[in-house]
C-alpha cells in the first residue's frame, strides 16, 4: 500500500450527493427502517454489499467505466456527477498509469507499460469501477437503540482487481490487516491515517498473481466511526475479460542460470473473465485465491 500526494487537478471534484441520500442520512443520523438494497451490479446501493448476503453500514453508487469514462449504461443520477467522475476517472487512470509503470520497474520488466497497458491501454476494453461511498456515524449510544447499526461499515476483503486508488475525507475508519496469512478473525488490524490531501494505493488479488507474489494484495475493512460520516472514493483497475491472469514471463526466467529451473507460477491459470465470475459468487471475506493456489511440488523423501 503506497500513500501518494493529491495533483492539483483533482482539487475541484467534489462528491455529489442524490436526493436519496440526502433524505436517508442527510441530518447524519441514520434511518433505522431503510431498506437494504444492493447495487445490481452497478447503482446506488445500500447496506447490501454484493449479492451473498454481505452487509455494511454504508450506502454507495458503483459506476461502471467504459475505456476512459462512465459506461452509457450506469444510472448516474445527474450529469454534473457524471462530469465529475469522468473528470475524476481520467486522473485516476493517469495514476494507476504511473504506479503500475513503477511497479514493473521496480520489478525489472519491460517494456514498463506492460502492467499498465493491461488497465489503461489505449483502446483496451478494461474492467474498471468508480465506488463511492458514504458511511453514516453510529453512535454507541444509538446502538442499542437501533439494531441496524452496525459497526462493520465495509467487512473485511482483499479486491479482486490489479490496483485500487481509494481517496477519502478525514474521517477515520480504514483498516488493513498486517498478515495477510493468518487465519480468518485472527488478523491484527491498523488504521490507516485519512488523509484527504493523499491517495491509497492497494494492491489487488490479480496484481498479486501477475508477480507471482512479490507484491500482495492488502486485506482490509472499514468500521464505521462513531461520530461523524466518512466519505470514500475509490477507483478500480481491471483488465479486459479476456486478459490472461498469470505470472509475468520475465518474473519467472529473471536470474534464472543455464541448466537453472525458472520459477514456478504459483497459482493456475485464470482469465480475468473466469477470475471476476467466481468472485461474485464469494463472500466479502473470502479468499478468492485460494481456489488457484498450485499445491507446492512433492519434497523428494531422501530415505526413499
Ligand atoms: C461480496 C462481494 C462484493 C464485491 C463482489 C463480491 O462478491 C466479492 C468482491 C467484492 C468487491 C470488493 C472490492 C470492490 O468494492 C468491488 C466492487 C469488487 O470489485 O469486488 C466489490 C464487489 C461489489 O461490491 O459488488
Ligand atoms: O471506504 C473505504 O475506505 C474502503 C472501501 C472498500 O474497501 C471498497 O469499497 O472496496
Amino acid at each position: 500500500m503506497v500513500v501518494l500526494a493529491k495533483p492539483a487537478a483533482l482539487e475541484q471534484i467534489s462528491l455529489v450527493r442524490s436526493p436519496s441520500v440526502e433524505d436517508n442520512f442527510g441530518a447524519g443520523l441514520p434511518v433505522v427502517d431503510l431498506a437494504a438494497d444492493g447495487a445490481s451490479p452497478f447503482g446506488y446501493g445500500s447496506k447490501r454489499i454484493g449479492r451473498n448476503g454481505d452487509m455494511g453500514w454504508l450506502e454507495y453508487l458503483l459506476l461502471a467505466i467504459d475505456g476512459a469514462s462512465l459506461s452509457r449504461s450506469s444510472p448516474a443520477p445527474s450529469s454534473s456527477l457524471r462530469d465529475a467522475a469522468n473528470e475524476y476517472v481520467g486522473a485516476m487512470r493517469g495514476m494507476a498509469r504511473t504506479v503500475l509503470e513503477m511497479v514493473a520497474e521496480g520489478l525489472g520488466v519491460a517494456p514498463r507499460g506492460a502492467l499498465a497497458d493491461m488497465v489503461v491501454g489505449d483502446g483496451a476494453a478494461s474492467d474498471q469501477i468508480l465506488r463511492l461511498n458514504h458511511y453514516p456515524p453510529c453512535p454507541p449510544l444509538l446502538q442499542n437503540l437501533m439494531p441496524n447499526c452496525s459497526p462493520t461499515g465495509f467487512g473485511e476483503h482483499t479486491d479482486p482487481q490489479l490496483i485500487s486508488i481509494l481517496h477519502s475525507n478525514s474521517t477515520s475508519g480504514l483498516q488493513v490487516a498486517l498478515h495477510h496469512d493468518a487465519d480468518a478473525g485472527d488478523h491484527q488490524w491498523v488504521t490507516v491515517p485519512p488523509d484527504p490531501a493523499s491517495f491509497l494505493v492497494i494492491v489487488g488479488d490479480s496484481l498479486q498473481v501477475m508477480t507471482n507474489g512479490r507484491m500482495r494484495s492488502v486485506r482490509h475493512r472499514v468500521v464505521a466511526n462513531k461520530l461523524k460520516s466518512r466519505v470514500s472514493m475509490i477507483y478500480f483497475g481491471g483488465p479486459p475479460l479476456e486478459q490472461r491472469i498469470a505470472p509475468l514471463r520475465q518474473l519467472l526466467v529473471a536470474g534464472v542460470g543455464d541448466g537453472e529451473e525458472e520459477e514456478q507460477s504459483r497459482y493456475e491459470e485464470f482469465t480475468w473473465g473466469e477470475y471476476k465470475k467466481a468472485a461474485y459468487l464469494s463472500r466479502l471475506g473470502d479468499n478468492r485465491l485460494a481456489p488457484f493456489h498450485r499445491q507446492p511440488p512433492p519434497v523428494a523423501n531422501p530415505l526413499a
